[in-house]
């Protein structure tokens, strides 16, 4: 098993000052003590991963403090944008430039506020090459949601989709929480896959699905929001209509059609 003290890096208990968890948070996925760790730029070129289970923590701060947890997959070809999305969600730039696939897997966290609490999303950004998939099928089981993503400018990656919820449907739990995403919905021209064809798909395998654009943000913190909605209203089933998808409108819609939500 790789070990994470063996580039230096330091491993710390985790301590949580005060946080009490409220009666609705009880069946939420276990706020761990030891979900945090560095955050690096860049992913880690690993040539074997953490653990799945046992990510290496550092010292809570005050203002770490959420209601719930939850570790959230991103999945789909290589080249879909899942680091892109990452990096735009958790730190509000694009990476443009030079494309650098990435390498084995990697975590960043991000605590997002849905109607009032404060849920803590421990994000892995997974390899999308062939040759990782060993390594990444280790980490499905730990979901408790998976966003999965295709380029609506390569045909191919959305047409791999119906494979990548094959794999999800073996690996990971049963009642993980899965959102399609056609990513870089910002490129015009260059469309190969129409929305309502990633709606048909989506409502074919009943999961939510948005249009999403890591480079304008389009839709970028609406589809965490609705994970992270999606993971309390799970654990606290009392109104199901807080999981009606909000999504932002793009161009298009902005200017056809201004009530779409
Ligand atoms: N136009 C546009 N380009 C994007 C968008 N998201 C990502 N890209 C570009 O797509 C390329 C691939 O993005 P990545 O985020 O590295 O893709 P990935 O899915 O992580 O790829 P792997 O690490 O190989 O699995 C990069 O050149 C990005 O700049 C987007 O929303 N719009």
């Amino acid at each position: 098993m790789w070990n994470p003290n063996s580039d230096g890096r330091q491993m710390e208990k985790r301590v949580v000052v005060g946080r009490v968890r409220p009666t609705w948070a009880r069946n939420l996925p276990d706020a761990r003590d030891d979900d945090d760790k560095n955050d690096q730029e860049g992913v880690m070129p690993h040539s074997e991963p953490p653990s799945p289970t046992e990510p290496w923590g550092q010292q809570a701060k005050q203002e770490d403090k959420y209601d719930a947890f939850g570790k959230v997959m991103l999945l789909g070809d290589s080249g879909v944008g899942k680091t892109c999305m990452l990096v735009r969600f958790r730190d509000g730039t694009f990476l443009a430039g030079n494309y650098i696939s990435t390498v084995g897997i990697d975590f960043r966290n991000k605590i997002v506020t849905v109607d009032g609490i404060k849920v803590k999303l421990q994000i892995w950004d997974t390899a999308g090459q062939e040759r990782f998939r060993s390594v990444t099928h280790a980490y499905y089981r730990d979901a408790h949601a998976l966003l999965l993503l295709y380029d609506v400018t390569n045909k191919t990656s959305f047409d791999n989709i119906r494979a990548w919820l094959g794999e999800i449907r073996e690996y990971a739990q049963d009642d993980v929480v899965i959102m399609l995403l056609g990513n870089k919905s910002d490129s015009g021209l260059e469309r190969a896959v129409r929305r309502e064809e990633g709606q048909r798909l989506a409502r074919e395998y009943q999961v939510a699905f948005m249009e999403t654009s890591a480079k304008t943000g389009l839709n970028v913190e609406a589809a965490f929001a609705h994970v992270a909605r999606s993971l309390v209203a799970k654990a606290n089933p009392v109104d199901p209509s807080r999981l009606a998808v909000r999504a932002q409108p793009s161009q298009e819609q902005r200017s056809s059609c201004p009530p779409c939500s």
